[in-house]
């Protein structure tokens, strides 16, 4: 599969709006979006830097106790820190048949809508030298 650029990086936190804070008056970065997505318990905001292209997502579970939440459990387990690492990719069908066949573990065998309308697909992170990956097709 052809990886088009880094469309992200996920970071688990705490609390979404003192991390907002953080990154925009430490580190100087802008909000671009933001969103909470119901189905998935998480809220959810993109922030870039004045020049790339390439985001960071912040994610806090809705319900920090729910451990049915990938988010909360991780939070709970490992604290909060980086979380995972999205490519941008042209075709997402043929991005997973390609790492399937390669023998890749697909945590999403079909692409889903993600945050900001994209398709998304999570790989797992043992397939993957211990990074969680999510391919991302822009939406059109
Ligand atoms: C907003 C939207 C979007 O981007 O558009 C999204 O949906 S992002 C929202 C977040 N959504 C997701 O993360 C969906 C994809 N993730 C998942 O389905 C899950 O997190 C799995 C990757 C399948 C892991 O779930 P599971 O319940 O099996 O976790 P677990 O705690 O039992 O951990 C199983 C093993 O995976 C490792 N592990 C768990 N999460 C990890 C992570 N983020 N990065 C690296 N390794 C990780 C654990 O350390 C453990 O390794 P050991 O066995 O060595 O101890």
């Amino acid at each position: 599969m052809e990886t088009q650029n880094i469309d992200h990086i996920g970071v688990v936190v705490e609390n979404i709006d003192k991390a907002i804070k953080f990154y925009t008056t430490m580190l100087g970065m802008k909000l671009v979006h933001r969103e909470d997505l119901l189905d998935r318990g998480i809220k959810v905001a993109f922030l870039t830097g004045t020049h790339g292209e390439t985001a960071v997502e912040l994610l806090e579970p809705i319900n920090h106790e729910d451990m049915n939440n990938t988010v909360a459990k991780f939070l709970k387990t490992k604290g909060p820190g980086l979380h995972h690492l999205a490519v941008k990719v042209e075709n997402i069908e043929k991005s997973l048949k390609e790492l399937e066949s390669n023998g890749l573990q697909l945590v999403d065998k079909v692409p889903r809508p993600g945050a900001r309308g994209h398709l998304v697909a999570f790989i797992h992170p043992k397939s993957v030298m211990g990074v969680l990956l999510e391919l991302v097709q822009p939406h059109e």
